[in-house]
């Protein structure tokens, strides 16, 4: 050990020794020169490469600086355990923290089986030369070192690309959602954009959506095929969009599933308020100005805009605005599709047509309590890819929302009273929304939550059942006074009638096709 201690001493002062003898030899002019070329020296016999990334490239900022930084931050945190500092830092519009390299410290990293070194240099600037912008008081770059054999053509720039393309990723993990509308009404912020944003604070994911396991899966991983889809879409000739209905009976949760699925993509929301939009072209330059990565909402899309037919384009938002609208003159340019207003064709091309691919990787998604009353040209795929139906709350839901509320299994509950649920829910329906009031009401006593709850869903059944016997007492109320009204020889028309009717009330077997949920 005494050994050890000395040989240190007599280095030290060899070091020392040198220092002096270098600054009193060579003058200070030629100092930086000598210690360069001593450097080139050192890099002839090394045997690594170095790179330098510096924070400031010239006078402007230097992309490439934060992108190492962000995509440093993941394996920094991944480190932290071990590693003794760390630099934390919170971006603007974000709400997560980031580790990052300290001054000075090192980090190893392996892309594609090369192993580098990455290193944080941080040093004071030393003369404040002139500049137009204020530079920081300290340099700060990244060393990256790789080992010269490693150096084949392509590695650096295909390590670079894949830290750039994480480093986005992380960004939008970090960065507060926004959710942007043209409530406007056509007018522009200061910037020429017609859209406003806010962050998006939705905590709706998910994990909280109640809905059947089995479709959310499905949807899920129809999100993630489409997000993970560039190369897809690109050989396969398709704009990189989606699009997805969503329909079902109020308080199902067709605004908390786009919450989540923004939620689970890291996209923004543009909410899109067809009522705000007068003609087509406003509806196209609305399109431009959204970003890819976003989902493009329009809620209630029957009750926006009359989207009947696609000839008949003499009803548009201004007429909804005002009523009913009156028998149209045809040729009127008003009425007629042209670009004076908005159109179920200007809706149609806005989703599919030429314009709706000026951006890349975007989710269209319509919203509707009345699936029957949309144009089939709006509900093709391509359009619409995906029909999901939000439906009243199932049992399975019914745990989801057990759990949300009250924070209990299943296994908590009475294996009776479990069945009893099980027994009414189905036919009771009632909606996620109306169970999740009666869950929160009484959040603070799981029993009489649930004791609440099933005696709402028997009276909901029962009086579904009343409801449901009415009904059909006044069809065949009905059909009897027909028949009593038609002469004989019509008898077949009256038959004929009947079949009328089992059209209208054929309800029963579309839902025996929504069961499924997903068309
Ligand atoms: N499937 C669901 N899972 C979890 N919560 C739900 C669900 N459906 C409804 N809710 C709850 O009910 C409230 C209303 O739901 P939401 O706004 O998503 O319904 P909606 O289908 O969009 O209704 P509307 O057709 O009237 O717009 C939400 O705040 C949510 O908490
Ligand atoms: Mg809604």
């Amino acid at each position: 050990m005494k050994e050890l201690w000395t040989t240190m001493a007599s280095l030290m002062g060899v070091l020392a020794f040198a220092q002096t003898l270098l600054h009193t030899v060579i003058p200070p002019e030629l100092r930086f020169a000598v210690l360069k070329l001593f450097q080139r020296l050192f890099n002839c016999f090394s045997s690594y490469c170095y790179y330098e990334i510096t924070e400031i490239d010239g006078v402007n900022t230097n992309e490439l600086y934060n992108a190492v930084q962000l995509y440093l931050s993941s394996s920094a945190s991944a480190a932290g355990a071990t590693s003794d500092r760390l630099s934390l830092t919170r971006g603007l519009n974000s709400s997560v923290i980031t580790f990052g390299l300290a001054n000075n410290d090192r980090l190893s990293d392996v892309f594609n089986g090369v192993s580098v070194v990455w290193e944080h240099i941080v040093t004071p600037r030393q003369s404040q030369t002139f500049s137009w912008r204020p530079l920081p008081e300290e340099k700060r770059g990244f060393t990256l070192r790789i080992n010269r054999r490693d150096k084949q053509p392509g590695v650096l720039e295909n390590y670079l690309d894949f830290i750039t393309q994480k480093a986005d990723e992380i960004k939008r993990k970090n960065q507060d959602r926004l959710l942007y509308t043209n409530s406007r009404g056509g007018c522009l912020d200061s910037r020429g954009h017609p859209w406003e944003s806010v962050p998006f604070k939705h905590p709706s994911t998910f994990e909280t959506l109640a809905m059947d396991p089995v479709k959310k899966a499905e949807i899920m991983s129809d999100l993630r095929d489409f997000a993970d889809g560039q190369a897809f879409y690109k050989r396969t000739g398709r704009a990189w969009k989606r699009g997805y209905l969503l329909y079902g009976p109020p308080g199902t949760g067709k605004s908390s599933m786009i919450a989540a699925m923004a939620n689970y993509l890291g996209y923004d929301i543009y909410d899109l308020e067809l009522t705000e939009v007068n003609t087509n072209s406003e509806l196209r330059k609305l399109l431009m100005k959204t970003s890819s990565k976003s989902i493009i909402v329009i809620e209630d899309i029957d009750c926006s805009i009359n989207l009947t037919n696609r000839n008949k384009n003499n009803t548009n938002v201004s007429d909804m605005r005002s009523g009913p609208s009156g028998p149209v003159a045809p040729g009127d340019p008003e009425h007629n599709g042209s670009n004076n207003s908005m159109t179920l064709s200007g809706l149609l091309n806005f989703t599919d047509g030429l314009w709706s691919c000026c951006g890349s990787e975007r989710i269209f998604v319509f919203t509707t309590n009345h699936i029957e009353k949309l144009d089939p040209a709006l509900l093709r795929s391509g359009r619409m890819d995906m029909h999901i139906f939000m439906s009243y709350c199932s049992f399975p839901s019914l745990k989801i929302l057990l759990k949300n509320y009250l924070g209990c299994d299943a296994d908590d509950i009475g294996k009776e009273v479990l069945g009893d649920l099980a027994a009414v829910i189905d036919e009771a329906e009632m909606t996620p929304a109306d169970v999740s009031e009666v869950l929160i009401k009484n959040r603070r006593d799981n029993d009489r939550a649930v004791k609440e709850l099933l005696a709402l869903l028997k009276k909901k059944m029962v009086d579904r059942r009343l409801r449901t016997v009415g009904e059909m007492e006044e069809v065949a109320e009905e059909e009897e006074k027909r028949a009593l009204d038609s002469p004989k020889e019509v008898g077949g028309a009256a038959t004929g009638g009947g079949g009328d009717d089992v059209e209208v009330d054929y309800k029963i077997g579309g839902e025996d096709e929504e069961d499924n949920g997903i068309i």
